[in-house]
């Protein structure tokens, strides 16, 4: 049987985690967030915890950890409190949503999230802890970072490369081959066509006319 659960924060992003692990049969068993979530009836249902501390309750060895935290552009909160608990000696687990489609030859990293109707495909490698959110499409042979957040509908083409802690924006695209440094930050509804040097934001949707008949 899977170890329980226990989910890191109670905002948004923790609520979508929650309705994945339950249609996955997961047990979570507890959060830790400093306010208490009244608004979704299935945080009533566990434990509530209001201190990072009081993880040192469970064993290390018993229970798994879900990264709740979510992941904004130039906020570095889940990151940090990645660090935290596993230098506690807790393990953060993956969630891949029984509603995207992962192809059986990608290969995913530790505490990876995948959200509902995502599409992961052939050959494709997630690095630790990135979250490949609502609807977005991981196209094959694609290399994404550790920490990155491909937001939600945001596409990477074919052989795309993203670096460490990337931020790819809601509806965003990439064309194939492309690659995006580390601690880049490409903004909603961008379309990117050349390589992106790291520490860089970029945003803009360019259509030209070409030609004209
Ligand atoms: C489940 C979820 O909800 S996941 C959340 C997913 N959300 C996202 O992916 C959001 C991604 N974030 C963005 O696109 C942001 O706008 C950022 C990070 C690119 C902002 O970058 P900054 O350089 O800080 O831009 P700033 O906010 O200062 O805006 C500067 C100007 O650029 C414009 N701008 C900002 N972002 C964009 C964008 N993506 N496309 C076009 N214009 C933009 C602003 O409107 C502003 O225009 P103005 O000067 O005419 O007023």
């Amino acid at each position: 049987m899977n170890k329980p659960l226990i989910m890191i924060g109670s905002g948004g992003h923790a609520s979508v985690l929650m309705d994945s692990l339950k249609l996955s049969g997961e047990r979570v068993i507890a959060y830790i967030s400093p306010n208490k979530n009244t608004r979704n009836q299935m945080f009533e249902k566990i434990q509530h915890l209001s201190n990072d501390e009081d993880i040192n309750q469970f064993n290390p060895d018993e229970v798994l950890l879900v990264n709740g935290i979510g992941s904004m552009p130039k906020h570095h909160n889940r990151e940090n409190v990645a660090t935290f608990f596993t230098k506690l000696g807790f393990s953060f687990t993956s969630v891949i949503s029984p509603l995207a489609i992962v192809s059986p030859s990608s290969r995913l990293a530790r505490g990876v999230q995948v959200m509902h109707g995502a599409i992961i495909q052939a050959g494709a490698c997630i690095g630790e802890g990135s979250i490949i959110n609502t609807g977005a499409i991981i196209e094959h042979d694609c290399v994404v970072g550790s920490n990155n957040h491909i937001a939600p509908r945001a596409t990477l083409c074919g052989g795309v490369q993203t670096h460490n802690n990337v931020h790819v924006g809601v509806h965003a695209c990439v064309i194939q081959g492309v690659n995006i440094g580390d601690n880049v930050i490409v903004g909603a509804g961008a379309t990117v066509t050349k390589n992106i040097e790291d520490k860089t934001i970029v945003y803009g949707h360019r259509a030209l006319i070409i030609k004209k008949e």
